[in-house]
């Protein structure tokens, strides 16, 4: 089923592969930029339908605004994927200030910025990769780890880094895990290192966890240095950066998708869902067949005054005119029926007298469903479930077979939740 005035299906090319720009930091390192000009060209591999550009906060070009802004005008979308471990300042302002930059040029454009890289299983395995290659020889239980992270104003951002030596440690085997900071937090990277010595550590490897090689990988590599020429009675051995390996790429990949996904619940549907309180409030079907026989008694729960207009009734609809509960005219619709609605269903098998209905509705501002044509009604039922209180309602565009299967499935998913809750 579809209808010119429905939003295009997420299988419109358009919809499918919105470009990507990956925001770095930039680096005045040029092997930097460079392990950054390849992660780009991995990603463009792993989505080759997808126009991918890269821009930078500082020190490298493109701007994230100026690769950003070309790439609204042409697709009027975009996922933006920020290129950083952790979420510092850049991603909480910078990048959204830098959207916010390309957006002013394109006003109508949707931009999804995704989560932050963060350590996903992928990642971490290649940190692992590069720690124990840098081992070597010596052996995983007689080897300290010191994780060097950015260090940052935030303490959630240290915490998340914090996070990240326990993994390593239950997953790697080391005799220690540890974390330092190349900048802005404690303990900074000779401080972590002078502890690991003290606390009898004699094999070390310092792990820089930044994602290319730039200012922080070389202050690192400084300092473990001294602390080398200053302390001959240990052995530490520093391990490359993540770079640009096809892990990092994966998970560009990732938050790509998850901004993909992002986009399309933004954009909305041609209905706005809203939850009617009906209570005492006149409710109007028209026609007395199937299809008001399912909707009338969720009416009738939900407190409406329901009257229907139908020369004949369906015998569930009739028992309740019968027991009282329900209106009836017998008879075909009359505009004045619709004297006092606020709510209107037009479900007759006959389309014109359905028309003349939605007519008459929208002459009064009364909102109106078309049960024969969904394009000329002004509401569209859901298909619904309340358990416990809690309301699901599904709309599909038009596709009531989807909606009842989406419906469905949430049931089944509350009650598996639901029994997980009470143990049972
Ligand atoms: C969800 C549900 C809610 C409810 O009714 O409570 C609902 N239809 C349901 C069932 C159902 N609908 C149809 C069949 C028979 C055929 C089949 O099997 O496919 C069955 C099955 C049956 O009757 O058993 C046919 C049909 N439906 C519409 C058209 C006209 C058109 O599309 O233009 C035609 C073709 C008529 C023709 O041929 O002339 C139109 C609409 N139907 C909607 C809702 C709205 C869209 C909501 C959405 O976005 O999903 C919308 C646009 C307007 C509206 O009516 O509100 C409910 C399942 C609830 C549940 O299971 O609890
Ligand atoms: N939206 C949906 O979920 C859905 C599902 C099935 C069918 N449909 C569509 O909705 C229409 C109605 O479906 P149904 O299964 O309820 O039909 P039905 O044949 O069971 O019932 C039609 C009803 O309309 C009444 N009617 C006919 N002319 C009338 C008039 N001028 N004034 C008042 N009442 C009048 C009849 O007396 C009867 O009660 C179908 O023709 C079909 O196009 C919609």
């Amino acid at each position: 089923m579809s209808h010119p005035n429905l939003p295009p299906t997420p299988s419109a090319p358009a919809a499918a592969t919105p470009p990507l720009v990956i925001a770095g930091h930039g680096t005045r390192v040029a092997a930097g930029a460079a392990a950054a000009e390849e992660l780009v060209a991995r990603v463009r591999e792993l989505l080759p339908d997808v126009q991918v550009e890269a821009g930078f906060v500082e020190l490298t070009e493109p701007t994230i605004d100026a690769a950003l802004a070309p790439l609204l005008a042409r697709a009027g979308r975009a996922v933006v994927v920020p290129l950083m471990i952790g979420s510092g300042g850049h991603v909480r302002d910078d990048i959204p200030e830098a959207i916010a930059a390309a957006q002013a040029t394109q006003p109508d454009a949707a931009v999804a910025h995704t989560r932050h890289l963060g350590s996903p299983k992928a990642l971490l395995a290649a940190v692992r990769q590069r720690i124990d290659a840098a081992r070597g020889d010596w052996a995983a239980a007689d080897t300290d780890v010191i994780l060097v992270g950015r260090g940052c104003s935030i303490a959630e951002t240290n915490a998340d880094h914090v996070r990240l030596i326990r993994l390593l440690f239950e997953a790697g085997g080391y005799r220690q895990v540890a974390a330092a900071f190349i900048q802005v937090a404690r303990p900074s990277l000779p401080e972590a290192l002078a502890q690991a010595a003290a606390a009898g550590s004699r094999r070390i490897v310092v792990m820089p966890h930044f994602l290319f090689t730039g200012r922080l990988d070389q202050w690192t590599q400084q300092q473990t240095a001294e602390f080398v020429a200053a302390h001959p009675e240990v052995e530490v051995r520093v391990a490359g950066v993540i770079g640009a390996c096809t892990e990092l790429a994966e998970v560009v990949v990732q938050r790509y998708r998850e901004g993909v996904l992002k986009l399309r619940a933004e954009a909305g549907s041609s209905a706005y869902l809203s939850g009617l309180l009906l209570a005492g409030r006149r409710v109007v079907a028209v026609g007395g067949g199937c299809v008001n026989r399912r909707r009338v008694p969720k009416l009738l729960a939900a407190g409406a005054e329901v009257t229907v207009v139908a020369p004949e009734l369906h015998p569930a609809l009739a028992t309740l005119a019968e027991a009282g509960k329900i209106g009836w005219r017998e008879r075909t619709f009359l505009d004045s029926d619709l004297d006092g609605a606020w709510y209107v269903l037009a479900a007759t098998d006959d389309p014109e007298t359905n028309a003349q209905v939605a007519a008459a509705a929208e002459a009064r501002h009364t909102f109106c469903v078309r049960a024969d044509r969904a394009d000329q009604g002004s509401a569209w039922t859901p298909a619904t479930a309340t358990i416990d209180g809690l309301s699901v309602a599904v709309l599909a565009g038009g596709d009531p077979r989807r909606s009842r299967t989406v419906r469905d499935q949430l049931v089944a998913l509350w009650g598996e939740a639901s029994s997980e809750v009470s143990g049972s």
